[in-house]
């Protein structure tokens, strides 16, 4: 049997009248990097929110290191939390601090770390995706969209998380400045030794960082495999996805003008 970092069964999550996941199934083996791709409103943030505990689901599933979470109580969830790193799309920094301090939150806030040991940590992890130590003192509206998302990846590694969740990581950026990221992000979650899970519309970047590869589609996960058989996957709204066809069972909700 195979070790499972993440189990979902069954999960379903609807808004007003709107079934957003209709019983997703997801395994999510231990130490390696999962990517799941869909079209635009298919649920991949929701499904992610859900396993961050973010959004509570309707009924399902969600086991963590084969421990149930769904329904927990807060105080368990701050631990399982503690686990988890979260590259956000946009990356998310906070604006007022500068780049060292936004790399130290978590360890100055979440784990009561002393300022000075955290400046350390946080200097080295913005070493390790290639910023300088100078980078450290500027503030985020100060650098490129690429060296946001490298402060953003140094953050998200910072605490040595056990889970990576990389949402839209190259989104907005240049395909040069997006394979570097996607380069730092396999050698920064091979380091740690992590379980990552990713959403992107990026095929390249699927092929860069994914083991395994998942498809959502009206709420369900219709195919998962190896993230080297994507291209041959033989579903028919894999290959519509993947090759970017208009033309296929994919439907897209278009308003007529
Ligand atoms: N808090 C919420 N309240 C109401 N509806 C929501 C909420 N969060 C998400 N939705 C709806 O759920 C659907 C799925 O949204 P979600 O953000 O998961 O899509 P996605 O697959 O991540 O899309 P994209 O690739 O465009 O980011 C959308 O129709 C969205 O409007």
């Amino acid at each position: 049997m195979t070790d499972l970092k993440i189990k979902v069964r069954g999960l379903k999550k609807a808004f007003g009248a709107k079934q957003v996941l209709n019983g997703v199934d997801l395994d999510v083996p231990r130490g390696q990097s999962l990517v799941i791709i869909g079209g635009s409103g298919t649920g991949k943030s929701v499904l992610i929110k859900c396993i961050l505990g973010l959004i509570e689901p309707d009924s399902g599933s969600i086991e963590i290191d084969g421990q149930e979470v769904v329904g927990m109580k807060t105080s368990q969830r701050e631990d399982i939390m503690r686990k988890f790193g979260m590259l956000f799309q946009g990356s998310a920094l906070f604006d007022s601090l500068p780049v060292w301090e936004n790399v130290a939150f978590g360890l100055i806030s979440g784990r009561g770390m002393d300022r000075k040991s955290a400046k350390d940590v946080a200097l080295r992890k913005l070493a390790a995706v290639g910023l300088g130590a100078e980078v450290g003192e500027l503030f985020p509206a100060e650098l490129s969209g690429g060296m946001q998302k490298r402060v953003a990846l140094a953050r998200a590694i910072a605490v040595e998380p056990e889970i990576i969740f990389f949402d839209e990581p190259t989104t907005g950026l240049d395909p040069i400045m997006a394979q570097v990221i996607n380069e730092l992000i396999v050698k920064c979650v091979r380091s740690l030794g992590a379980t990552a899970l990713s959403i992107t519309h990026d095929m390249h970047s699927l092929r860069a960082i994914a083991d395994h590869a998942a498809m959502i589609y009206e709420g369900r996960i219709i195919w998962s495999g190896d993230a080297k058989s994507v291209d041959h996957s033989g579903n028919a709204h894999v290959e519509q996805f993947v090759q970017g066809r208009a033309e296929g069972p994919i439907r897209m909700p278009v308003r007529p003008l």
